[in-house]
């Protein structure tokens, strides 16, 4: 899979992304012309102060609200260009973006291994091939033990791998990360980073982590600040 995804195509690209909320006297521009372009394979940090854009950047992204004006390029497709250019955003939601939320989400009646395999499911992989590749991403994430659990048997720290493979389970292109450390402690929260990364390398996934973590922060090499709805660029080390 990862043969596919050229570095030279970014993986992801806006052009001068707006976002009005409402109109009138009332409206809130959120979004105000903002600028990115992530690689295959790159993991970068979206930080900024409350109320910044962040939530709408990353909803605009995941296809969850329609951006006002700008242009969106998934792997050098356009997506968005001033409207929809795709027909079925589910569709586009489901097989090219992976959500990975500040809470995990789990869905508690169905074991482990299920809540990962129902994407696949739903993308139309047989029962069998889907909790094949459920059982592989769980152990990748040291988590193929706790396989038949339910959630409610889970520590914090072990939920938050179950929604990261899950997140992984179409090995989708792009994933989009809100938050996923901060209800975790240093060590945890560190180790759900490390996966991330290697999931990126692994795979040529393209990762944006929203984070106020003072923990993980050091750990990108590239960051997007984001301030009244602008997003300026710092590359670390
Ligand atoms: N549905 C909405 N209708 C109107 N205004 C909104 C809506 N959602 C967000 N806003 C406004 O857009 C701006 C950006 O909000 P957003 O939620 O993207 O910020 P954020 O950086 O994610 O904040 P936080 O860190 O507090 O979650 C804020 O001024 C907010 O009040």
């Amino acid at each position: 899979m990862s043969a596919t995804r050229s570095n030279d195509i970014p993986a992801i690209e806006l052009r001068g992304l707006c976002k009005r909320y409402g109109s009138g006297d009332t409206a809130v521009d959120a979004l105000k012309g903002v600028d990115m372009r992530i690689a295959p394979g790159e993991v970068v940090g979206l930080v900024g102060p409350s109320g910044s854009g962040k939530s709408t950047l990353l909803k605009s992204l995941g296809a969850v609200i329609d951006p006002t004006a700008g242009q969106m390029f998934l792997g050098g497709e356009a997506i968005f260009d001033g409207v929809w250019k795709v027909n079925d955003l589910r569709t586009l939601r489901r097989d090219r973006i992976g959500f990975v939320f500040q809470a995990p989400y789990l869905i508690p009646f169905l074991d482990v291994t299920d809540n990962v395999a129902l994407l696949p499911m739903l993308a139309g992989k047989s029962n069998r091939e889907a909790r094949r590749r459920a059982l592989e991403l769980l152990e990748a994430l040291d988590m193929g033990h706790r396989a038949k659990a339910n959630p409610s048997q889970l520590s914090g720290g072990e939920q938050q791998r179950v929604s990261i493979a899950r997140a992984l389970a179409n090995n989708p292109p792009i994933i989009l990360a809100d938050e996923p450390t901060a209800p975790l402690d240093s060590e945890r929260a560190l180790g759900v980073m490390g996966i991330l990364n290697a999931m990126a390398q692994q795979h040529q996934t393209a990762i944006i982590v929203v984070t106020h973590d003072e923990k993980i922060i050091p750990l990108f090499k590239r960051i997007y600040h984001i301030r009244d709805g602008k997003t300026y660029e710092e590359s670390v080390g």
